[in-house]
């Protein structure tokens, strides 16, 4: 199945230390959402969705263009704030909080399209995200050397050791998006929200993009919710399906189960499942 949108991206990781929560230990979810809803002069962009997310999970969410998914990312990484409803992280109230407190509680995300600075080098990116996760000004520029361990760790982890010194503009789409994942990285997030990281990546990019995204989650253990239109990637990565329609959660269950749901089915006629 594929939903309407040729956008493709992806990006990778690094290892990290132990990413099991509070939350595991208890059995409640990482993340809740409550009845959460988002209006902009006067249009329901996101409309009462509701959904618990284990420790350790992989969800994804698909829907056709427009359906409310990176808006939805967003107000769960803080980016806006929810018209309505409640958002939990560890069973904590987070709602009121700026992005960078949830950043800072482990959540953390990337964006469907990139981030990067064309003139800066890999090496110089994490570099930057580095000093920036450790609380450090971006103004006072440290040492090389001060982040240097990490820099190479994240960039072994994600591939990009050989194009360390090699400036943003010149990377491949897959390389792109393999840093964007790079930078996340450095932040050690145990909940990542990754939109659309296949997006503008050639089909050859995609297979180890895809096995990077598997192995933060499957070895890492880290918690994953991820935006992705194609059904080729999701298989066998995701555990289970959040269906967005007109804002709305459509359906959310396995991907088989979603794949078979007959409601599913009528608001995507037309689409291949
Ligand atoms: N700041 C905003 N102000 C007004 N409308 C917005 C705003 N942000 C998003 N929208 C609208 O909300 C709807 C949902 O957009 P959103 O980007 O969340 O959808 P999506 O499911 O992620 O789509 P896509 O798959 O194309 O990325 C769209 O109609 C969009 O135009």
């Amino acid at each position: 199945m594929t939903f309407s949108n040729t956008s493709r991206s992806s990006a990778a990781a690094a290892p990290v230390s132990g990413v099991a929560g509070k939350a595991r230990a208890s059995g409640q979810p990482v993340l809740r959402l409550r009845d959460i809803g988002w209006t902009v002069g006067g249009a329901t962009i996101v409309d009462s969705v509701s959904l618990g997310v284990r420790e350790g999970e992989f969800l994804a969410f698909i829907g056709p263009n427009g359906a409310g998914k990176t808006s939805l990312f967003n107000l769960v990484s803080g980016i806006n704030r929810a018209s309505r409803g409640v958002i939990e992280l560890d069973g904590t109230d987070i709602t009121a909080e700026a992005a960078y407190a949830r950043s800072r509680r482990g959540l953390g995300r990337t964006f469907q399209s990139s981030s990067l600075w064309p003139g800066m080098t890999v090496a110089e990116h994490v570099r930057l995200a580095a000093q920036a996760a450790s609380g450090g000004s971006h103004r006072l520029w440290r040492r090389a050397d001060t982040y240097a361990h990490q820099v190479t760790r994240v960039l072994a982890r994600t591939g990009l050791g050989h194009r360390a010194d090699t400036t943003a503009d010149a990377l491949s789409h897959g390389e792109k998006r393999k840093l964007e994942l790079a930078v996340l990285l450095v932040g050690e997030p145990r909940l990542m929200l990754l939109d659309e990281p296949m997006a503008g990546v050639s089909a050859e990019e995609v297979p180890a993009l895809t096995e990077l995204i598997r192995s933060l989650h499957r070895e890492e253990g880290r918690t994953v919710l991820m935006v992705e239109h194609h059904m080729d990637v999701l298989m066998g990565l995701a555990d289970r399906l959040a269906v967005m329609h007109h804002g709305t959660l459509l359906a959310l269950d396995t991907p088989q189960a979603v794949m078979a749901d007959a409601t599913v089915q009528q608001a995507y006629l037309g689409e291949e499942l």
